[in-house]
């Protein structure tokens, strides 16, 4: 089992922990796509997990290199530019790619060109669910007819620092919830790079950007990620609340986020799970 991963902060250091843990056996090479100003720390981090992760473990610079290694697959967890940049190349060689930053296809043109490259090479990408779940039966609901998807973020203010919100509302002054947001998945996606992927993905697999209503809310009163899907459709109607511990490392991000790429490269490999 050959893995590549893309990133090397929050989520794929939570989700390598996992796999170093809870793997049958060891990958036979780990290769992580660093940027230049990164290469160091993400020798660190895979140096940190240890043998009990994988025998190989390779840095390395750009795509083509860590095409070279022959990874079974490539896990992205480093943004949208990251998908931007590697999504096309990767998809083309043939390898399937596991997509964090799914707000990134918010952009025709960006699923576009990975639709064409998977369709040429046979390859697939597929989005993981991220901090959010509930993703089967949204998916299950479309078939039967959408009318109405709403999906509502709530977050601590200091999530929402050095994003568009700071400009909409003093975070540090607030004193009761403030809903700074209300528009489509599409503009969310593409305002909100660090918060509003799981809008995307719900938009991906539901009703579409433009259809899919999204509010953000800077809440004082909470200290997790609180997600919040409410769906009406023609065979069911359902809300779901998910309340994610953030991540110590970065509070944007949700704990469940790295366990869920873990989840997902286990899914990948028959037999991979350990007892
Ligand atoms: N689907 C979901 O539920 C969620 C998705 N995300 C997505 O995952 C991304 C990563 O989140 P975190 O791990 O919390 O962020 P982070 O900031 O802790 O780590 C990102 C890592 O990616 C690296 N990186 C950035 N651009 C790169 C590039 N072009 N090439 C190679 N490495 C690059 C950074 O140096 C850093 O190590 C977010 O930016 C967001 O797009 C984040 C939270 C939830
Ligand atoms: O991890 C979360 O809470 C969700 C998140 O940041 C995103 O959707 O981009």
């Amino acid at each position: 089992m050959r893995l590549a991963i893309i990133g090397y902060g929050t989520i794929a250091r939570q989700a390598l922990n996992v796999l170093a843990r809870d793997l049958a056996r060891p990958l036979d090479a780990i290769v992580c796509l660093a940027r230049a100003d990164g290469a160091g720390r993400a020798q660190d981090l895979l140096e940190s997990l240890g043998a009990g992760l994988a025998g190989e473990r390779l840095v390395v610079g750009t795509v083509s290199e860590l095409l070279s290694h022959r990874p079974d697959f490539v896990a992205e967890a480093a943004g949208h530019k990251a998908l931007q940049d590697y999504g096309a190349p990767i998809l083309a060689a043939g390898k399937h790619l596991l997509v964090t930053s799914a707000g990134a296809l918010a952009d025709d043109d960006l699923r576009a060109g990975l639709d064409a490259a998977a369709q040429q090479s046979g390859a697939r990408y597929r989005i993981c669910p991220g901090a959010v779940g509930g993703l089967d039966i949204l998916a299950a609901a479309k078939l039967s007819g959408l009318q109405d998807v709403l999906y509502t973020s709530r977050k601590p203010p200091k999530a929402w620092a050095g994003t568009p919100a700071e400009r909409l509302v003093d975070l540090a002054a607030l004193k009761a919830a403030h809903v700074f947001y209300e528009g489509s998945a599409g503009a969310a996606a593409r305002d909100y790079p660090q918060n509003a992927n799981v809008a995307a993905t719900i938009a991906l697999l539901g009703a579409g950007f433009a259809a899919t209503r999204v509010r953000l809310i800077a809440d004082p009163a909470v200290s997790r990620n609180v997600h919040e899907l409410s769906v009406r459709s023609s065979c069911a109607d359902f809300d779901i609340r998910i309340s994610g511990q953030p991540s110590p490392e970065n509070p944007k991000t949700s704990l469940t986020t790295g366990y869920a790429l873990a989840n997902q490269i286990l899914d990948l490999w028959p037999h991979s799970r350990g007892a």
